[in-house]
């Protein structure tokens, strides 16, 4: 047995789940009027209805007495005090001191990072507002109009998904694009969009040694110098965001050009850093600010805030209890604003890249479920999709629904529709509809009785599925900074709970590695075609294709 299942919380909670299992949330709902009133709590402009989940009272103090003999609280405070929480590489973890306004010295390596992280802001805030100005211009003297950013995982979904979430604050005459993949359909359809002339490209990698980043860059500037751009005009055009400094020279780029990120930032937590320049070009420094602000009241409440209203530390907690004791293995998000689509997607990578680990922090295999699969989409799209699934598929999947109160855009009845949607939805999955309610429905339909016996049982629904509701008065750049940090939170709370290093992506390299032998395979003209026999295969088959 692990340490953790050998706690006592976790076999008072095995315990209490079967209690809970034979409860429907009706019942929890009906026995308890104050339920909703209760079940809810708020921080940082937002609003978490947690009433709809699976618990009581109990489940909570129970959950609470986990965190405790986990020694949560004292792991939550090693990150922020840049303890080297991420032991497999011996780093600290403090996405949290980018967002910070403390001026209390905090020292990682001999080093006090508040200096390097001010001065780093105060760069990006310079070269920002040189852009904007018009400025920094491109070598025929004519402003930007355009920033292709050229990044993958960590070092493109926060810039591409916060900036594209936050569309209402863009910065007039400057368009954003964003290329990862490796797909010469990406790039090429970009630089198809843009003009030599007054279009300004950022590479971000934090490790200066990404295949996808660093073949990508080299077509973009042989693009660049292909449309008749000059050698010398690279440093006004290329500019990048990288710890790796040394490469990044050797690779080409001006060295004042160069916008520093560090060791002790996670790339799926770096949006924070420099790696944000996208996102504080398009909206511009101060509402870039104002993200990092609301993020950091985030990381006051999760430090601060008693664990029955602390918003990060109930989510990451429920998603332990479905993950462990309702077998549930897969988490939604639904994202009930047009402008927040890319939020599952963003989260995707920070929980899974965070908690997909099945070795605990002792290197021992852990006999217990971890990270569950996320995904999710935009409501209401998803109800006329894969909603099914949710309310009538034989499993649990916890849901979460997002939703901000007022819209961007106000036109007519449609705000009202979308709102009512979404908390049909969680009431739908909620209460579900008993056999006789479906009977009656058809009753009332004026269906035969023997076509209502066949029809009925098709037609309920277990309900009791769990979700949260979070609320946000208006996406701005605040909520949408706490509403990340949120989610950051809750993953590493159930990643503290699992016992698990949040912070490494070991799991990664091996393709990486492997994907670079293949690749000798496919362009040598001497292939050593030594891999298992279907990858050979799949060589060879590749190697006599027709072009
Ligand atoms: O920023 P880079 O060093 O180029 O890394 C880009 C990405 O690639 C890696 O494979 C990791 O899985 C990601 O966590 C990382 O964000």
């Amino acid at each position: 047995m692990s340490t953790l299942t050998s706690l006592p919380a976790w076999s008072a909670l095995a315990e209490h789940a079967e209690e809970i299992k034979a409860t429907h949330l009706r019942t929890l709902f009906a026995d308890d009027p104050q339920r909703a009133e209760r079940y809810l709590a708020e921080a940082a402009g937002l609003q978490l209805d947690f009433s709809k989940n699976r618990i009581n009272d109990l489940t909570l103090t129970l959950l609470a007495q986990l965190a405790e003999e986990s020694g949560l609280t004292k792991k939550v405070q090693a990150m922020f005090s840049g303890e080297a929480i991420n032991h497999t590489e011996n780093r600290s973890v403090l996405h949290t001191a980018l967002r910070s306004s403390s001026s209390t010295p905090l020292m990682v390596e001999g080093k006090d990072i508040r200096q390097e992280i001010a001065a780093t802001l105060v760069k990006m805030e310079a070269f920002v507002d040189a852009v904007h100005r018009g400025e920094w211009r491109g070598y025929t003297d004519k402003p930007f109009t355009d920033i292709v950013s050229i990044g993958i995982g960590g070092s493109f979904l926060g810039p591409k998904i916060m900036a594209e979430s936050l569309k209402p604050y863009w910065h007039k005459g400057l368009r954003c694009h964003y290329v990862a993949n490796v797909d010469g359909t990406a790039i090429s359809e970009k630089l198809k969009q843009v003009d030599p002339e007054t279009t300004l490209f950022i590479m971000s990698s934090k490790s200066f040694t990404t295949q996808e980043t660093l073949t990508n860059t080299l077509t973009a500037r042989d693009w660049f110098l292909a449309k008749g751009a000059p050698d010398k005009a690279i440093g006004q055009h290329f500019v990048a965001v990288t710890s790796n400094v040394p490469a990044a020279v050797q690779f080409g780029i001006d060295e004042e050009n160069i916008f520093p990120m560090w060791d002790w930032v996670g790339g799926r937590y770096s949006m924070w850093s420099a790696i944000g320049l996208p996102i504080a070009l398009q909206i511009g420094f101060g509402q870039f600010r104002q993200l990092l602000e609301g993020a950091e009241k985030m990381d006051q409440h999760f430090q601060s805030a008693p664990l029955e209203r602390n918003l990060p530390m109930l989510m990451g907690l429920l998603a332990v209890w479905y993950t462990n004791f309702f077998d549930s293995a897969s988490h939604v998000i639904l994202s009930y604003d047009h402008y927040l689509r890319g939020l599952p997607a963003y989260i995707q990578q920070l929980d899974m890249e965070s908690n997909g680990k099945g070795t605990n922090d002792q290197g021992d295999g852990v006999d217990y479920h971890t990270g569950p699969v996320i995904w999710g989409g935009e409501g209401t799209n998803g109800q006329h999709a894969y909603h099914q699934l949710l309310h009538q598929g034989s499993g649990i999947i916890p849901a979460d629904f997002i939703l901000p109160l007022n819209s961007h855009n106000p036109l007519g009845r449609h705000h009202a529709m979308l709102a009512a949607n979404c908390f049909g939805q969680t009431q739908a999955l909620m209460s579900g509809k008993t056999l006789e309610e479906a009977r009656r429905e058809l009753e009332q339909k004026g269906m035969a009785a023997d076509a209502i016996d066949a029809l009925a049982p098709h037609k309920v629904m277990p309900g009791n599925k769990p979700s949260n509701t979070l609320l946000m008065n208006k996406l701005t750049p605040a909520t949408l900074g706490a509403l990340v940090a949120l989610y950051e939170h809750r993953t590493f709370v159930q990643g503290a709970i699992w016992q698990i290093n949040s912070f490494d992506q070991w799991g990664v390299e091996l393709g990486k590695v492997l994907g670079n032998s293949i690749l000798d395979d496919l362009e040598s003209d001497t292939p050593k075609l030594d891999q298992d026999a279907s990858t050979a295969r799949l060589i060879t088959i590749f190697r006599k294709r027709e072009i």
